[in-house]
């Protein structure tokens, strides 16, 4: 099976995508660790930094398992392949391997081309018979095969013959306004395959998502006998998009049991995705097949009673084998064994405590009515086990806090707050000034707090996070403030903070911030860095 990747080029097509030249030799030596054979890098001679790229690829990358690959279009019409600019700048990027698209359905021919059919052969023979002369191995992609097929099927057959005879090594059926179902595809590989009598083995498949159906099209093309693949990583391209190579790759190996990647490789894949997700500045998607953080997520209570028994029993597959983790939710929807299991991920066994395994269920249930959430706050759910187990987690006591926005006759504004606390049997009063209340709110604390824990010094708040909820049933709207704090060793955690007023709720879930970040630097707490 050769496993085709296209994300530099047909991924780099998608809208909000621009990556530099360094950015593709990244994201390049990232597609080789995952281990696809073939990893299209771009149109050399239409795009510069293309270009650039096949140039710099000769000296900068060292690829272990794939081969470079640069794709163009066939000589264009009523020019000898010879004098054709666009297939001089193929054989100039001197990849091993050329990919050239070639017109195959003949509404394309006529009017986009606007040439004759004969010719559009004699530019497919040629281009792939000149570049077959220099050496390269071919690829055609069949552009708009399946509408074409479908239109005039003598016509887009007689295209694919054209460039097998011709010496293409894979002649690649492309869905390009990607608007078939599976079936649609099986069926007309049987029909092309019965027509030209040749094996599927020749033909690769080549998706467009714009039914959603990218990667189902791209199993039913290989359960049809194709044995080539493209598709570009997380799924990025044109419109919505290309096949995910990821979903692709982790169905054929898991589920068809095709050995397509070398060994090693498969664990790679959650970390590949994300790395090119931040390559490209795209925010991962967490809920992407495989590879999403939330993945292997499990929010139902009645999903978590299976999984205390058995992880299979609700998982598909091993959230390992693709370097994934799974994870248990705890939220309005949890039951004893979701808060049995989230509490030992944090590294807290309550296996044997039914009792408190039932208090913290009610205190979740009662609580995210209320408006908490705690499903994306990890840190303020181990603190409440905590407390149910009758640990103090709060290293102080808090007599009042205060705060005082002043906006000035220079038009500046102003944050003031002074908190006044209980630590360690000591009464201290800090006051301090900030860019806007919570700022100053969080930097009180701190002062009052630093001397008897000086490892406070080290946290930042990395990002907070206001939701208005709107009230029900008559209540009055409550505010969820959820805050993200690093320590020096690059551990992070959420917290969270309900109250109808923002500075007090901002306050809980900076509290939690800080008592659980005293308690981490500690060593004492497991510290997850959620993705
Ligand atoms: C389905 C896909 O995604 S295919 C990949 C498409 N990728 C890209 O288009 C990205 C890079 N493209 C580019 O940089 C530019 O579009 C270029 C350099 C390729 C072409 O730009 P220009 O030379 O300015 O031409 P223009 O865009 O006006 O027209 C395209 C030309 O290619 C010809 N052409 C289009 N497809 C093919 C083909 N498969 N084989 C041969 N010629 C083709 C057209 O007939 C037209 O020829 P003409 O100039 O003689 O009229
Ligand atoms: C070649 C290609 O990208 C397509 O037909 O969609």
């Amino acid at each position: 099976m050769q496993i085709f990747d296209t994300t530099l080029r047909d991924g780099a097509q998608r809208e909000g995508i621009t990556y530099s030249v360094a950015d593709k030799l990244a994201v390049a030596r990232l597609l080789d660790q995952f281990g696809v054979g073939f990893i299209e890098g771009g149109w050399p001679g239409a795009v510069p930094k293309d270009t650039e790229f096949f140039e710099r690829a000769r000296t900068e990358l060292e690829l272990q398992n794939a081969l470079l690959v640069a794709f163009g279009s066939t000589r264009k019409a009523g020019v000898a392949a010879a004098d054709d600019a666009q297939l001089a700048g193929l054989l100039a990027a001197q990849t091993p391997v050329v990919c050239l698209v070639a017109k195959s359905d003949v509404r394309h021919v006529e009017r986009a081309l606007r040439t004759t059919r004969e010719e559009n052969l004699a530019m497919v023979a040629d281009s792939v018979n000149h570049l077959r002369a220099h050496g390269r191995r071919v690829f055609v992609d069949c552009e708009h095969f399946f509408d074409g097929f479908r239109f005039d099927p003598e016509y887009t057959a007689s295209v694919v013959r054209t460039a097998l005879d011709a010496g293409a090594e894979r002649v690649v059926l492309c869905d390009t306004n990607g608007g078939m179902l599976p079936s649609q595809v099986s069926k007309a590989i049987a029909e092309l395959v019965e027509r030209l009598g040749v094996s599927p083995e020749s033909f690769g498949m080549h998706a467009q998502n714009d039914t959603a159906c990218a990667v189902a099209n791209t199993i039913a093309a290989v359960e049809a006998g194709v044995r080539h693949v493209q598709g570009t990583a997380n799924g990025y391209g044109e419109r919505p998009g290309n096949a995910d190579i990821f979903a692709v790759v982790a169905n054929l190996q898991l589920k068809l049991g095709m050995t397509v990647l070398p060994d090693g490789c498969l664990e790679q894949m959650a970390h590949v995705s994300h790395a090119i997700a931040e390559i490209a500045n795209i925010a991962p998607d967490s809920h992407q097949a495989y590879v999403g953080s939330a993945a292997f997520a499990h929010k139902a209570g009645l999903h978590a009673s299976a999984i205390k028994v058995d992880p299979a029993l609700y998982n598909h597959v091993d959230p390992a084998v693709v370097g994934n983790d799974m994870t248990i939710l705890v939220t309005e929807m949890a039951g004893r064994a979701s808060i049995e299991l989230k509490s030992r991920e944090l590294g807290l066994d309550l296996a044997g405590l039914p009792d408190t395994l039932s208090k913290v269920t009610h205190r979740v249930k009662e609580l995210e009515a209320a408006g908490w959430s705690f499903e994306a706050a990890d840190a303020s759910f181990e603190l409440l086990v905590r407390q149910s187990l009758g640990e103090q987690t709060t290293p102080f006591t808090l007599e009042s806090y205060r705060v005082i926005v002043e906006h000035r006759e220079d038009g500046a504004v102003v944050s003031e707050a002074t908190v006044k606390l209980r630590v360690r049997g000591e009464r201290v009063i800090a006051t301090a000034e900030g860019n806007g209340p919570v700022n100053a709110l969080d930097q009180a604390l701190r002062q009052a707090l630093e001397r008897h824990f000086p490892q406070l010094t080290g946290l930042e708040l990395a990002d907070y996070k206001v939701r208005i909820l709107a009230g029900s049933h008559g209540t009055d709207a409550v505010t969820r403030v959820l805050v993200e704090t690093v320590d020096t060793d690059g551990r992070d955690w959420t917290t969270v903070g309900v109250h109808e007023n923002v500075v007090e709720a901002s306050w809980r879930a900076l509290v939690d911030a800080l008592a659980y970040g005293v308690a981490a630097a500690g060593g004492d707490r497991k510290v997850r860095s959620r993705r």
